[in-house]
């Protein structure tokens, strides 16, 4: 099984750059439109999978950076979602979801992503993975989640049919990720 992470930088659309604003009050989240690989195409969080030991955390930092440049004290990202991807039965992905507001440096193209603030209404879900309408907004609005999506139809797993989900919100994590 993959295990893979999502970081939403936010700011309010006052700002011009990153700082400590609540996550409440944050009204733009920052979207990648995805150059290559899974989801090439469509508009995600900045994110990936894990590499060698690192944890989910160090994964989404290294990952915002490398994508858009976009330097993140792993302490400053909230833990907002655990989502489970079956393909076909079987566990395929686990993506840890991170939140923030406390970032530095200014959203840069990378050859993998194209960075876009998006007001948390204007979020192009029609552009997006079909799952994303059923979790993001609450994501969003600054609740956790926890859900199971599955679907079927074979590899790649954005090629496959989205078929069904199960949702909490409200939840809590444990610990450490
Ligand atoms: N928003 C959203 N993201 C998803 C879904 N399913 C899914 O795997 N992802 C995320 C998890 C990862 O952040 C990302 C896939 O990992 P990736 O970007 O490293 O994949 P890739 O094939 O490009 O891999 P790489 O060659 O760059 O290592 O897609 C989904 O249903 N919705």
């Amino acid at each position: 099984m993959i295990e893979a992470t999502l970081c939403f930088p936010m700011r309010s659309r006052s700002d011009s750059a990153g700082d400590d604003t609540a996550a409440e009050t944050a009204n733009e989240v920052l979207l990648i439109e995805k150059r290559r690989g899974l989801g090439e195409g469509w508009y995600n969080g900045p994110g990936g999978k894990l590499e060698g030991d690192e944890t989910p955390r160090e994964c989404a930092v290294r990952e915002t950076r490398e994508e858009v440049g976009l330097e993140i004290d792993p302490a400053d990202l909230e833990k907002a979602g655990e989502l489970r991807f079956l393909l076909d039965g079987e566990e395929h992905t686990f993506c840890h979801v991170f939140l923030t507001t406390a970032f530095d440096g200014e959203p840069t193209a990378s050859d993998e992503a194209r960075p876009e603030w998006v007001d948390i209404d204007e979020v192009p879900y029609e552009q997006m993975w079909e799952d994303d309408r059923l979790w993001l907004p609450t994501v969003l609005e600054g609740k956790s989640v926890r859900g199971a999506f599955r679907f079927e139809g074979g590899e790649p797993l954005d090629e496959a049919e989205f078929v069904e989900y199960d949702l909490e919100t409200g939840v809590s994590f444990a610990d450490g990720d």
